[in-house]
């Protein structure tokens, strides 16, 4: 059987993303090469380190960071983005030379600049992000086929050792997942389109039902049974968690949001003047997103 890819794997924040991959990681299948000889988890709550340690998805739980990574060959950073650069300054003097650090954040050039000035010149830097979640979080909500036919994508900067990016990438391989190397500008910009600026509507739109609902009494969010349903699940989603990744990811945020309020116009003014072929034409394309999706397996 070949060596495991880390002999030492210490997660920092064990909620959804974190105590999924810990989940994975404890386990070994037969055939497939260990993530890891030691899984150590570590989180700032208690009570995410109790149950942690009920669950027995890790082999061990250090709930003080500077000792969580002492020794550890890689560390995951698994915690919000707005924390990411605290977390980081902490356990930068404890880790152990030629140790990769990484992180699962929604983020990416937020993190590079958070961390990239202080990083130790032995330490390899490889930023990644799994693209699979749902809405709940806490170590409860994690499940170790999370990461299965999905994407992680990895933005390490220029320079990095590529053999760190390579243990990386097979990590999140042995969970089932295709990983893609990316620039972080660019990774930042294709976020905003199809995961930030979705959600930001589905807050909005939840909002505006609820204001509907105050002012008119009426049954709005009783009959809400039909396209809005699909809204309130990702509006379910962390508030902490989203929080950090509108204001980390502002600009390119932001851009996207102009280019849909635009678009959103037009289709007012086809509604206004009973443009059909314009309205059936922004209806088809939508329909065909969704085609491609189910036959990228991706839906
Ligand atoms: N939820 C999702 O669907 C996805 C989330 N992500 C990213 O993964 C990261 C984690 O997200 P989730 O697991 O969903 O969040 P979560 O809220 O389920 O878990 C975060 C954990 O981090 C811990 N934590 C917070 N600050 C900490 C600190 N300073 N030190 C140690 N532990 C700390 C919390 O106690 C909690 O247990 C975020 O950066 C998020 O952007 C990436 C892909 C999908
Ligand atoms: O639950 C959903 O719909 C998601 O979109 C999950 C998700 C949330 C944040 C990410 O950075 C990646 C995936």
């Amino acid at each position: 059987m070949s060596e495991p890819i880390f002999k030492r794997l210490t997660l920092i924040g064990l909620g959804l993303i974190g105590s999924s991959l810990a989940r994975r990681a404890m386990q070994h299948p037969t055939g497939a090469r260990r993530i890891a000889g030691e899984i150590v988890a570590c989180d700032s709550s208690g009570l995410a380190c109790d149950r942690v340690r009920v669950l027995g998805i890790a082999d061990r739980v250090e709930p003080d960071a500077t000792l969580a990574v002492r020794d550890a060959d890689c560390v995951v950073l698994c915690v919000p983005v707005g924390a990411l650069g605290d977390v980081a300054a902490r356990i930068m003097p404890h880790l152990a030379p030629g140790a990769i650090l990484s992180d699962v954040g929604s983020t990416k050039q937020s993190m590079l600049r958070e961390i990239e000035p202080i990083l130790r010149a032995d330490v390899a830097l490889v930023p990644g992000h799994p693209l699979a979640g749902t809405e709940y979080s806490g170590p409860d909500a994690g499940f170790s086929t999370l990461f299965e036919n999905r994407w992680c994508l990895l933005t390490p900067p220029e320079g990095t050792d590529p053999g760190a990016v390579a243990r990386v990438a097979a990590m999140w391989n042995e969970c089932g997942a295709r990983s893609r190397e990316m620039d972080a500008a660019h990774h930042d910009r294709v976020l905003a389109i199809v995961s930030h600026l979705p959600h930001l509507l589905a807050f909005t739109i939840c909002g505006t039902a609820d204001d509907l609902a105050d002012e008119t009494r009426s049954e709005v969010l009783e009959f809400a049974a039909t396209g809005f349903r699909d809204f309130t699940r990702i509006a379910a989603s962390d508030p902490v968690m989203w929080r950090d990744i509108f204001l980390n990811n502002r600009e390119a945020l932001l851009e996207m949001l102009a280019r849909f309020t635009e678009d959103a116009q037009a289709m007012a003014r086809a509604i206004r003047w009973g443009d059909d072929a314009f309205i059936v034409d922004r209806i088809e394309r939508g329909r065909a997103i969704r085609r491609s999706l189910i036959e990228l397996n991706q839906a």
